[in-house]
């Protein structure tokens, strides 16, 4: 493997997805390196979320290459798609709390699972450790329903974290939240970039959180990649659909 393949963490070529004929993707490429946060812009119902099914292997595709961590997650057996996972960390608005159990718990239960020759200590070090990263550790023996909606995000992202993932896949992580709170949970994507050396695809609406967190921004229109590029390269071209986009979502989120 030559260098440059190697930092290649996804790599996606001519991706189709249909649903019936619902074409949603209408041949997609892109490359995503180690250690790049890339956010993906679009319209409701462009296929984001279909996109990041593919990668995780949740769908398959219609055509295309879809490689992640060098192996092609549609060819792969169902044993090998489970090891790559557990280096993939969700976080999907609806991977919520388990309400009955602590902070402590909650972030026990991945561990536990899923490296079962951890003994106690291993997995109380590794707890306190993410709780520290996403700055919450006087939070760990509380139960969810006392905590903020950031907080429980925050406790979300460090759930995630605890396995060590090298990619990570973000859907949504402001929604919902105020001003102040984008703020911090921007902060913290951007700070698991860089104290993970993670990759990360940050699916979002809002262009604030696309602009702090992401090396990279594309915007995903009539299945394919419209643009791709920085945040200004993008939104400073003269493209008239990019200029769309950027006036309907400025309008609508300011
Ligand atoms: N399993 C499925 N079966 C049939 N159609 C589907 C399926 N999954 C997604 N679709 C369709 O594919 C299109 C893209 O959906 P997708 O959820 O990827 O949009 P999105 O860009 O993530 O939207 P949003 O921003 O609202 O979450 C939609 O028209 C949706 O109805």
């Amino acid at each position: 493997m030559n260098h440059e393949s190697k930092d290649i963490v996804i790599s996606i070529k001519g991706l189709t997805k249909s649903f019936g004929s619902l074409s949603v993707l209408q041949g997609v490429d892109i490359e995503i390196v180690k250690g790049e946060n890339i956010a993906i812009l679009g319209r409701s119902g462009s296929g984001k979320s279909v996109l990041i099914k593919i990668i995780s292997g949740l769908l398959k595709p219609d055509s295309g290459i879809v490689k992640v961590l060098g192996q092609e997650v549609d060819k792969i057996s169902a044993k090998e798609l489970q090891e790559l996972r557990l280096k993939i960390g969700f976080s999907f608005q609806n991977s919520a709390l388990y309400d009955s159990m602590t902070v402590r718990e909650n972030l026990a239960f991945p561990l536990v699972r899923n490296k079962r020759d951890l003994d106690k200590k291993a997995v109380n070090d590794a707890i306190e450790e993410v709780l520290n990263e996403v700055g919450l550790l006087k939070t760990i023996n509380q139960m969810p329903s006392e905590l903020s909606g950031g907080q429980r995000k925050r406790i979300g992202i460090a759930r995630t974290l605890i396995l060590k993932p090298e990619i990570m896949l973000y859907d949504e992580p402001t929604a919902g939240l105020d001003p102040i709170t984008c703020i911090e949970i921007n902060n913290l994507i951007t700070k698991v970039q860089k104290q993970y050396n993670t990759s990360s695809i940050i699916i979002t609406h809002d262009l604030t959180c696309a602009k702090n967190t992401a090396n990279k921004v594309a915007i995903l229109m009539d299945g394919k990649f419209l643009s791709t590029g920085s945040f200004e390269e993008v939104f400073n071209s003269q493209n008239v659909n990019v200029k769309t986009f950027y006036d309907y979502n400025f309008i609508n989120n300011k």
